[in-house]
């Protein structure tokens, strides 16, 4: 059984069909990327599927259940996590403090410590466990928030554009750490504009434009296809700029 599927999935804001008719199907244990131009209505879909955001029409199923109607809170219980662009982390409080937040509800007093210490070191954040937030990098900040994101163990992660702005070391590192979620079992979905990334983790990737699904397949199948291609052209890298990540993927 599929961990998560949309059918037939559509969404208008007004007169603009920002989703249209997206049929997505995640098998479980596998990195899906999410890749497209500026306003393919990546963001969309993603929102969808965390319940942000009601479909004007069609279904989502999470492992088997129809959850088109449940709140976020509702989804997040079942087993989704999801990390955002948008900072989320506490930047007065330290690297361990935010973690505590995350997690202190959800395990048992005698265990918390030893859970926080093995998730500092996943995330490469041992030695800057007592450093505030805020003064951590870039790209550390990023590392975690998907040490927040992933501290309950989602049996699905959501990942918006999580190597924005990153080094390409960074960005590796990152890629890295999917890899080893997805060795443990988590299932992924990366909206995502570097291909490098996208060719390190990617066992499939599906291609959104103007709202649909455009293609899908392998990423050796989707850079050798000429029609995706093409509807990067125009979108050259003259969008990009350090922290802004572009409409076009570069590989
Ligand atoms: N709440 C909203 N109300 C009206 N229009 C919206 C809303 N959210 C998104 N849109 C529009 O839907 C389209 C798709 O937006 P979306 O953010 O999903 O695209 P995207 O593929 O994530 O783009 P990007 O790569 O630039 O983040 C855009 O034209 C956007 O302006």
């Amino acid at each position: 059984m599929p961990m998560l599927q949309t059918l037939g999935l559509n969404k208008r804001f007004g007169g603009l069909h920002v989703t249209n008719n997206v049929d997505l199907t995640l098998e479980a244990g596998e990195v899906h990327c999410l890749i497209g131009p500026n306003g393919a209505g990546k963001s969309t879909l993603f929102r969808l599927i965390l319940g942000e955001h009601l479909p004007s029409s069609g279904a989502i199923l999470f492992g088997g259940e129809d959850i088109t109607s449940l709140k976020p809170f509702q989804r997040i219980r079942r087993g989704m996590s999801v990390k955002f662009q948008v900072p989320g982390i506490f930047k007065a409080l330290s690297v361990r403090q935010n973690l505590e937040i995350a997690m202190q509800h959800h395990y048992d007093p005698a265990v918390l410590a030893e859970e926080i210490d093995k998730l500092l070191e996943f995330l490469n954040l041992t030695e800057d466990s007592t450093r505030l937030a805020g003064n951590l990098s870039h790209g550390q900040k990023q590392w975690l928030e998907i040490g927040m994101a992933i501290s309950l163990k989602p049996r699905l992660l959501l990942l918006d554009e999580p190597t924005a702005g990153m080094s390409p070391e960074e960005t590796h590192a990152t890629g890295e750490m999917v890899k080893r979620l997805n060795a443990q079992g988590m299932t992924v979905l990366a909206v995502e504009h570097d291909m490098a990334f996208v060719r390190q983790v990617a066992q499939q990737v599906t291609v959104l434009h103007l709202g649909r699904v455009f293609a899908q397949g392998t990423i050796d199948e989707i850079v050798a296809n000429e029609d995706v291609a093409a509807i990067y052209l125009g979108q050259t890298t003259a969008h990009e700029t350090a922290h802004e990540p572009a409409g076009a993927p570069h590989a």
